[in-house]
């Protein structure tokens, strides 16, 4: 084989069965036989999501004959991970559940990876694009890393679980999908500059997803079935954008490096999908592209485009602003050696963040 053909070699995972609808909970039984998962799992879920939906993943489970062992992890981060990973090989698990929200899901997702054993999703709320990718958010120290793991074998959405979480959760949603706008403009620009690898196949299908619901965003409402599965399809679309990517630049760039800035800095921060929306307004505008129609999007979905809506005094704004740049210094943004103060204080109060 040639050197060029080595190069060339692409590797993409996705998941096998994606299943969204009104009560597929109840199918869990039928994609763990789809995929030959006869026995011995082990649930990751969160305090809440337990009651919501890890019980009855469990009973359902139970009921088919399997063993099953739940555990409650409520952060993301490696120490989580560990934990994980010891009990389920302490217990010779032979597949993981992550039910609940991102955090779990990203916790379940990596610790499968680790052990080598499959991982199914089942998302409680539509916040963001983790349910189904081939990455895990997760904390080590003060720090934040994307890390490549196995996409889920499965993901079961189920859409009436999903509309009665909180709507804001939904809204999350919204705002990590519209941040595939900057998300590429971002990847764009790497690659103009800096020759970084490039897939038009993923960059198209995450731009379109993002596309596809500012143009619905006045159809987004709470306790609808419909908006969750609109939003759901959307999410799963810009997961699959960055597996094929083999990494999160097509949805993730300096919108959410601005998110992960503030997490360090807020005292309380938003959720994340609230942040990369409200960073996304910011970006957009340092693009010099249209960021009142991404600020209107926002605005019709009923998504927070000010500090006040997201709760966070704007001095943390600022602050995460001007330190936004270094929190991935390797992937190369429109915020390049990133902002002064000054100029953070003048992108905010254009855009009317802060006021
Ligand atoms: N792996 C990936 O590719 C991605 C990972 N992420 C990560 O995911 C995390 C964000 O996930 P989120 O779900 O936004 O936040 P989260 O995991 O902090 O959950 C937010 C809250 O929602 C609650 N919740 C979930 N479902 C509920 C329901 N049905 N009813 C009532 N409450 C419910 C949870 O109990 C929790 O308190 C971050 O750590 C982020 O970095 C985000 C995008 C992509
Ligand atoms: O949140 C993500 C995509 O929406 C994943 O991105 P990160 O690479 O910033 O963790
Ligand atoms: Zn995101």
């Amino acid at each position: 084989m040639t050197q060029d053909m080595n190069a060339q070699k692409k590797w993409m995972q996705l998941p096998r069965d994606v299943v969204v609808g009104h009560g597929v909970i109840d199918d869990v039984k039928n994609v763990c036989a789809d995929l030959k998962l006869a026995d011995n799992a082990l649930i990751v879920t969160g305090k809440s999501t337990r009651k919501i939906a890890g019980d009855i993943v469990h009973d359902s489970l139970t009921d088919s004959g399997q063993r099953v062992e739940m555990i409650v992890s409520e952060a993301a981060s490696m120490k989580e991970v560990d934990r994980v990973r010891k009990q389920a090989l302490e217990s010779g698990v032979e597949y993981l559940l992550g039910v609940g929200s991102g955090k779990s899901i990203d916790v379940a997702k990596l610790a499968a990876t680790e052990i080598e054993v499959p991982f199914i999703s089942v998302p409680t709320a539509a916040s963001h694009d983790g349910i189904v990718s081939s990455r895990a958010s997760i904390k080590n120290g003060n720090k934040t890393a994307s890390i490549q793991a196995n996409a889920p074998m499965a993901v079961i959405a189920d859409t009436d679980i999903i509309a009665e979480a909180p709507y804001r959760l939904l809204a999350s949603g919204c705002g990590d999908i519209i941040s595939n706008c900057t998300a590429v403009l971002d990847w764009q620009l790497a690659t103009r500059l800096q020759n970084v690898p490039f897939s038009e196949y993923a960059a198209a299908l995450s731009s379109m997803t993002a596309q596809i619901l500012i143009d619905s965003a006045d159809t987004i409402k709470p306790e609808l079935e419909s908006s969750v599965r609109m939003v759901v399809k959307a999410l799963v679309s810009s997961g699959v954008a960055m597996s094929i990517a083999g990494s999160s630049r097509p949805a993730s760039g300096s919108e959410h490096m601005f998110s992960h800035a503030l997490d360090k800095v807020a005292p309380v921060p938003a959720l994340h999908g609230e942040q990369c929306g409200v960073g996304t307004i910011l970006m957009m505008y340092l693009h010099g592209g249209d960021w009142k129609s991404i600020r209107d999007a926002l605005q019709a979905i009923n998504a927070p485009v000010t500090a006040e809506e997201l709760g966070i005094e704007d001095k943390y704004i600022l602050e995460a602003l001007v330190l936004s740049h270094t929190i991935r210094p390797e992937r190369y943004t429109i915020l390049g050696t990133g902002l002064t103060p000054d100029a953070a204080e003048i992108v905010a109060r254009k855009t009317k963040v802060i006021s």
